[in-house]
């Protein structure tokens, strides 16, 4: 699909993203920053960078700003609001909210390739008020209900009854005898 793009005064001479492979799912974005006046993120700190880019996405997608694994291992520089949504009806400036999260200041320079930009498609839903919705297996268990940190607590519980000690108490686990099944194939 084609995405109509204006490049910004201020993007002028940056190359346009473009995938680097052909089987990438983003392009890179750009910083359209002033070359005199590089940005420095020190640790802890944010700032919105400029990628000199405005677009058209057809009604139906969505961009997606996201950072690049690369800066968020070596660096530890993210997108703060990963991943950042571009609506279709959006005719500004696409920024990117940077996050530096190591323990470095991190420069940014005009042409750094700072996050990456994923087009996907979106539906909208129509939501429709009702007085129940379904039961499920799962229940309204979540948040971890199937994971390590219960089992653990559970260990625990059942160590500290053999020891016959104090017993911790467990977390906040749904009761809906539903989900108990869903559970008990977890444990
Ligand atoms: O990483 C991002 C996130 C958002 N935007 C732009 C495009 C998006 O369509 C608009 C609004 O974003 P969002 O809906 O996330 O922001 P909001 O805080 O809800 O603001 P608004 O009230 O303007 O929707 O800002 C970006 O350029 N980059």
């Amino acid at each position: 699909m084609k995405v109509r793009v204006v490049q910004l005064a201020h993007g002028q001479g940056l190359p346009l993203p473009a995938y680097q492979t052909s089987g990438a799912a983003g392009m890179d974005l750009l910083a359209a920053i002033d070359v005199a006046h590089p940005i420095t993120l020190a640790p802890g700190a944010r700032a919105l960078v400029p990628t000199g880019l405005t677009i058209e996405l057809p009604q139906g997608y969505e961009a997606q700003v996201r950072p690049r694994s690369g800066l968020a291992l070596k660096n530890g520089v993210t997108v703060l609001n990963s991943p950042g949504t571009v609506d279709s009806d959006y005719r500004g400036e696409v920024g990117v909210i940077l996050a530096n999260l190591g323990q470095a200041p991190f420069d940014i320079r005009r042409g750094d390739r700072i996050a990456q930009m994923v087009i996907a498609a979106v539906l909208q839903a129509t939501l429709v008020e009702v007085k129940t919705i379904s039961n499920t297996a799962r229940g309204d268990g979540g948040f971890g209900s199937t994971g390590k940190t219960i089992a653990k607590q559970k260990a625990t519980l059942r160590k500290s009854r053999d020891k016959k000690k104090a017993i911790p108490p467990l977390a906040a686990a749904p009761k809906k005898s539903g989900s108990s099944k869903a559970r008990t194939r977890n444990r």
